[in-house]
């Protein structure tokens, strides 16, 4: 019952519609109590041999009075409270995705995506259980379950009704007991089966590391355990559901035993009549789904409670990255300089970045490099505002990006990662994400300047084909580009490459540096990148490691230190050379 309490605020804005609703249930009730009792009426003047098509047309007229005023009754409360409970699921569904919208790196990396849509799908849908289906049992095992024995004890006897009905509570323990069971055995079954699947999307993603790597035969084993574990899982499951049934069905054989004893003693006695005893037979038929309703109800309630907790506490998480609301509500334009002194990952012990000093004018070129680890990532996931807890700080014309209204710091920032995404949509539309309105000239313009619009020419549909999980596949080097021209369309303050043409030969890459360059004049630009090749022309680059910036310069400066910037140059430079000769040859 606790869950209303805490269901308060909904129930506060939809009373009306659940007045109505039950309202309506409680119709439906009366008009249940009618039929029977025409049925024992007629049942007598069949056993009195009165029989005639006078009397028998205002029992036919109340059977069908009662039964097309509950099927516009059953539609009142049906359209009402499972109206109501779709409403709640919506308003749920969307406080949680805003949440979760507003939430930074540190929520993310804490809570799994699988938990994370397993809130939204499985908590989210129990909650309209409580809301439609529990608060239809209770009010159905109220109002239903008391005016049916209220009129078996006024239309029949007190005694007998007392003692058929005392078998159903039995119905209500099994529902409550079985049902629980039943439940977390099928979640069981659920999660079993959820991990088997993820293990086989796992072992096909990775398919071709796993017969490299001789793990073929192991893997075939683990799957193997799984499907057991599943096909366990699933047993117990149909083993709980197999009792729910007969355990009812005897249940309801008692009641009727005891009915028919003690309804045939009453009846051979002449203390009641054979319609009465007709009548509450068909009451007692009535009072089944009550009983079990209740039953499940309970565990309804129960599991609506955990499950808003699980809602609850989730949305009780704050954001660390805070929207300074009195903050610049302006584009960042200009010089970005960079003074962070340290920066760990929350909940992680390293310091991961120290003494960044970085100055770059605005509508340069910044290259970042270093080796894996280095910590290139880490610098320009704080640019991007996904961590706030460093020393120091970053500012872009003067001005710190804390204090910049966020609704204006992050659309003026193009940022292409390392791991592209694409959506299941159309070419244009994964070009033009940011804003579907932009013109298919827009869309274009990007394509050519990210070096990718022949590519696309080439594509069954052009511009029009569909990509993503659901369509075709590009190559690595085109998802690179499209995710370049995705950042490119909106023609960023800064653009972040973020080792974002590893997968495009030395050749494309080139001519889309230089594009970048004439188009993106007096516009920033940070490229993180593994081939040095790709920042030759940058204003500065910063070699780090381990956190911290130990060498910088311009591409010849970096070159005459002679450190590790020169060494990693001149490899790569030999291992191109390497390739083209192979290509040229081969
Ligand atoms: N979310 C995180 N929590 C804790 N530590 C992290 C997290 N992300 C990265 N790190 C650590 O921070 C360090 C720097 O990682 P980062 O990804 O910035 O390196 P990188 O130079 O970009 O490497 P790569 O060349 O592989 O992209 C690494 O030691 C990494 O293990």
């Amino acid at each position: 019952m606790r869950i209303f309490w805490r269901l308060a605020w909904f129930i506060k804005d939809e009373w009306k519609a659940y007045v109505l609703g039950i309202l309506a249930l409680l119709g439906v009730a009366l008009m249940g109590l009618i039929p029977p009792v025409m049925i024992g009426r007629f049942a007598n003047l069949l056993a009195t041999h009165q029989l005639n098509w006078q009397n028998i047309w205002p029992i036919i007229g109340f059977i069908a009075f009662a039964t097309i005023g509950q099927y516009f009754l059953r539609f009142g409360w049906s359209y009402f409270i499972w109206g109501t409970a779709a409403r709640l699921e919506k308003t749920l569904r969307e406080r949680l995705f805003r949440h979760y919208l507003a939430m930074d790196a540190p929520f993310f990396q804490k809570h799994r995506t699988g938990d994370l849509l397993a809130h939204a799908t499985n908590d989210i849908s129990q909650m309209q259980r409580v809301a439609g289906n529990a608060v239809l049992q209770m009010f159905d095992a109220v109002i239903t379950g008391l005016s049916v024995i209220i009129a078996m004890v006024w239309f029949v006897n007190g005694e007998m009704t007392f003692w058929a009905v005392l078998p159903l509570f039995g119905i209500t323990l099994v529902a409550t007991v079985l049902g629980r069971h039943i439940h977390s055995a099928f979640m069981k079954a659920q999660e079993a089966f959820s991990t088997l699947n993820n293990k086989t999307q796992e072992s096909i993603m990775g398919i071709k590391a796993l017969k490299t790597l001789g793990q073929a035969r192991e893997d075939i084993q683990d799957f193997s355990h799984q499907v057991d574990d599943t096909i366990a899982a699933n047993r117990r499951a149909q083993f709980f559901d197999s009792l729910f049934d007969p355990s009812i069905t005897i249940l309801i054989g008692v009641s009727y035993v005891v009915t028919i004893i003690l309804g045939g003693t009453n009846v051979m006695t002449g203390k009641m009549n054979i319609g009465q005893l007709i009548t509450f037979v068909t009451y007692l038929s009535q009072l089944i789904w009550p009983f079990m309703g209740l039953g499940f109800m309970f565990n309804n309630f129960q599991r609506g409670n955990a499950s808003y907790d699980r809602i609850e506490s989730l949305m009780a998480e704050q954001s660390a990255i805070k929207d300074d609301t009195a903050g610049v509500n302006q584009v960042p334009v200009g010089d970005l300089d960079i003074a962070i002194t340290q920066f760990q990952y929350p909940e992680a012990d390293e310091v991961v970045l120290h003494d960044i000093d970085v100055h770059l004018p605005a509508g340069q070129v910044l290259g970042i490099v270093g080796a894996v680890g280095a910590g290139k990532t880490t610098l320009l996931r704080l640019l991007l505002r996904e961590f706030d807890n460093y020393t120091g700080y970053i500012n872009v014309g003067g001005i710190d990006i804390r204090h910049y209204r966020l609704n204006k710091y992050l659309p003026a920032i193009g940022y292409v990662p390392q791991d592209n995404f694409l959506f299941s949509t159309t070419v244009r539309e994964n070009i033009r994400f940011s804003d579907p309105t932009l013109m298919d000239e827009q869309v274009e313009r990007a394509a050519r300047w990210a070096g990718l619009h022949d590519d696309i020419l080439q594509l069954p549909a052009g511009y029009d084909t569909q990509v993503g999980e659901q369509g075709i596949s590009l190559s690595g080097g085109q998802r690179q580009r499209l995710a370049i021209a995705r950042a490119l369309i909106i023609n960023p303050e800064i653009l972040i490459l973020d080792d974002a043409l590893s997968a495009v030969d030395a050749k494309t890459e080139k001519t889309i540096l230089e594009t970048l360059h004439t188009q993106r004049a007096g516009k920033t630009t940070l490229i993180a990148t593994h081939r040095l090749s790709s920042v030759v022309n940058a204003y500065e680059t910063i070699v780090l490691a381990e956190g911290a910036i130990t060498e910088r310069g311009t591409h010849p400066a970096l070159l005459a230190a002679n450190g590790w910037y020169a060494t990693m140059y001149a490899a790569q430079q030999i291992e191109a050379k390497l390739d083209e000769e192979v290509a040229h040859h081969g």
